[in-house]
């Protein structure tokens, strides 16, 4: 049993969300719950003083426009300089050439620890053809251990792509995580929220990121679980779950242990 999850509730990491609109309120709900400390700041008078003074930023481009994207790459090269880890939501990175760029953009200028998203901004980021819709994660075909392999080594980060079963790689080692239910999807902003999480465990854990992102994910798998065990409707699915990211313990969910080597 690993106890990130209690170290994190005693550091109480800040976690220094540039979001969207849709989900500001629900990712800092959210982090409070589980443990952490949320702070949301965009604008770019002020953002790498935020950033530095930080454990982690995490730049989610679900509502970008040109300055909050000036204002991420400012911030991602802040908490570069003050080695805190950054996580990068691509959020409907295939819908938009603006959204494509803006991705392109930021894993050129800055280090990312960690990009989350879902199958569809994965297929985006490798130039998979891909039926983009929207945010979600739509439709296509791919093998999506190996592409994310690939992605994890061009960029040289962590990434961890969700779904029915989340995959997580660093480019050598992919771990698959189970569990969830369905409901997860049919709210907004989960993914969002678990880009922000996995932050904040990425700023709580001091041994391998990889394990710290792989016990984020079976956390929020567990926390998901449990909620649709009370309500598996989505209205009141939302505050079950929000229940649960402050609920559940270290001995409530199971990292898995081993991860698979991949072939380069
Ligand atoms: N069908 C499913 N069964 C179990 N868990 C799921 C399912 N779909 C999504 N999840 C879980 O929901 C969480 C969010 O993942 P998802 O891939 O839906 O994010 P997303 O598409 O980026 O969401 P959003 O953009 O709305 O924030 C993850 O913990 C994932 O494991
Ligand atoms: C619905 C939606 N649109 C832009 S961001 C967002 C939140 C889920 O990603
Ligand atoms: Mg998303």
């Amino acid at each position: 049993m690993s106890n990130l999850l209690s170290e994190l509730r005693e550091r109480r990491p800040l976690v220094h969300c540039m979001t969207n609109i849709v989900v500001a309120n629900f990712q800092a709900n959210g982090l409070l719950a589980l443990g952490a400390s949320p702070v949301m700041a965009d604008a770019r008078e002020e953002v790498e003083e935020m950033a530095a003074a930080a454990s982690c930023t995490v730049l989610n481009i679900g509502t970008l426009h040109r300055e909050s994207l000036e204002a991420m790459e400012m911030a991602g090269k802040a908490a570069n300089g003050a080695g805190n880890p950054v996580v990068l939501d691509p959020v409907g990175a295939g819908a938009t050439r603006f959204r494509r760029d803006a991705v392109s953009r930021l894993l050129g200028s800055v280090n990312i620890t960690l990009i989350r998203g879902n199958t569809g901004e994965l297929a985006a980021l490798a130039g998979v053809d891909w039926k983009a819709s929207g945010v979600d994660a739509g439709d296509g075909e791919m093998d999506v251990e190996t592409v994310a392999a690939q992605v994890a080594r061009n960029y040289d980060c962590l990434v961890a792509v969700t779904g029915a079963t989340d995959v997580l790689t660093d480019g050598k080692r992919t771990m698959r995580i189970s569990g969830g239910h369905p409901v997860m999807s049919r709210i907004t902003g989960s993914g969002c929220l678990l880009s922000a999480v996995c932050g904040a465990f990425l700023a709580a854990g001091k041994g391998d990121p990889f394990h710290s992102v792989a016990a984020a994910l079976a956390f929020y798998k567990a926390a998901g679980k449990r909620a649709a065990e009370v309500s598996s409707l989505p209205g009141s699915f939302l505050p079950a779950f929000m229940d649960q990211l402050a609920l559940i313990g270290d001995r409530d969910f199971t990292v898995p242990e081993s991860a698979k080597e991949v072939r380069a």
